[in-house]
């Protein structure tokens, strides 16, 4: 059993078990932000910052992190967006954690989780996501197409996750805003960036948001990722390891000017 697989069949008992107690409705306190128009006005790589305790991959990475304080320099250094793991078993997340950051940013917050049924996306709009993730390698065509739809209904943008030809070709059947290409393979947690610059270059439509995500650590990485055509990254470790938030990110932020789509 691969480890999404693992993922996935706890994320059904989970989910099972939600129906039955959902997260508070009327909880909500913030407004719904939109990450695709501040990613389209930046003149710089935009950067989805993630709160992330802990991976199945690395282990802990940072247990005791005051997360309000860490969301508030994401915020302060730019950040375009906040991605919060809400998955409580593999990442030690919560969507209590999601709901607090939510209260003290004013910028659009991602729910990072395994989304299989539309509770999930009832509940990540009650605590204040703005955005959330489908991963294609999760999910059958059909069952995606649907959340697609009921998450765009329910007015909130939504994260297409893929990693692959096959993935990005059935993402792109619900003419997505939003692309994630993921640089890790969630069956086998391999980070390769040159996924982004294979998969990039199989996107025709233009004005859309493309993230690389996964493995983001130095400038470089980031110039990579906009010369692949990206125009977002999202970064998690490199930014809950940092010691200086700040000076990390503005690394991070490249500038876009001359690497407009098919500039290379
Ligand atoms: O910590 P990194 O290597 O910067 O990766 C962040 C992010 O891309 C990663 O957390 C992620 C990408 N897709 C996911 C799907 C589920 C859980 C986690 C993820």
């Amino acid at each position: 059993m691969t480890f999404l697989e693992k993922i996935i069949d706890k994320k059904k008992q989970e989910v099972a078990e939600r129906k039955l107690q959902t997260f508070g409705k009327h909880t909500r306190k913030n407004p719904i932000y939109s990450l695709h128009k501040s990613v389209q006005a930046a003149d710089h790589i935009s950067i989805i910052a993630e709160i992330k305790r802990a991976s199945p991959s690395k282990g802990a990475i940072q247990m005791n992190v005051d997360i309000l304080e860490q969301a508030k320099q994401y915020e302060q250094s730019g950040a375009a967006a906040i991605s919060v793991l809400t998955d409580e078993s593999f990442f030690h997340g919560s969507l209590n954690d999601l709901k607090a950051v939510s209260e003290v940013v004013s910028i659009p917050v991602l729910c990072k989780d395994f989304t299989i049924d539309e509770i999930q996306i009832d509940d990540a709009k009650n605590a204040g996501a703005s955005i959330i993730l489908l991963i294609l390698a999760a999910l059958p065509l059909e069952r995606f197409q649907r959340l697609y739809n009921y998450a765009t209904e329910q007015g909130l943008e939504v994260l297409c996750e893929v990693h692959n030809a096959d993935e990005l070709k059935d993402a792109l059947t619900v003419s997505p805003k939003i692309i994630g290409i993921n640089n890790r393979n969630l069956k086998t947690f391999e980070v390769d960036l040159q996924t982004t610059t294979e998969l990039v270059q199989q996107i025709d439509e233009n004005g859309l948001t493309i993230i690389s995500e996964s493995g983001m650590r130095t400038k470089e990485d980031a110039e990579l990722a906009r010369n692949a055509g990206a125009n977002t990254i999202l970064v998690g470790e490199t930014l809950m390891r940092s010691e200086n938030v700040e000076k990390d990110m503005q690394a991070l932020q490249v500038p876009l000017s001359s690497s407009a789509k098919g500039a290379f």
